[in-house]
């Protein structure tokens, strides 16, 4: 049979995913190294070691300027939040606990989003 067109709302759908997700992990209580840039002038080495910053606050910015054309493009940008954090931060660190906490989080919540 004929594969089933994407329809366009899927896509409207998807964005509303992306803005609930987005809300929960800031509403998180470890989200709070995660919520504006780093700002490298008071972390030394920071503009060095990560080539790709990426924090909440700009996720925020791209998905209101409707730059985030699927969930897909959302997530890879999540991932890099929790993924910089990894590379920075010790495991066994204040934020590097709470990049780990706030991954598991993450991956729960949207794949919990994505069963309805
Ligand atoms: C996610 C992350 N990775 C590595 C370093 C920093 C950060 N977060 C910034 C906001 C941040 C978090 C905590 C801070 C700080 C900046 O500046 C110095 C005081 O403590």
């Amino acid at each position: 049979c004929a594969k089933k067109a994407k329809t366009p709302k899927d896509s409207s759908n998807e964005l509303a995913v992306c803005r609930v997700l987005l809300a929960d992990l800031e509403a998180h209580q470890d989200a709070w190294p995660f919520l504006s840039p780093v700002q490298h002038k008071s972390v030394p080495g920071y503009r060095k070691v990560i080539k790709k910053p990426m924090d909440f606050s700009t996720i925020k910015e791209k998905l209101t300027n409707n730059l985030y054309l699927n969930l897909e493009n959302f997530i890879v940008d999540v991932n890099l939040v929790f993924d910089n954090c990894q590379r920075f931060n010790e495991d066994d660190s204040e934020i590097g606990r709470a990049g780990h906490r706030m991954r598991r989080f993450f991956d729960k919540r949207w794949t919990e989003l994505l069963q309805f």
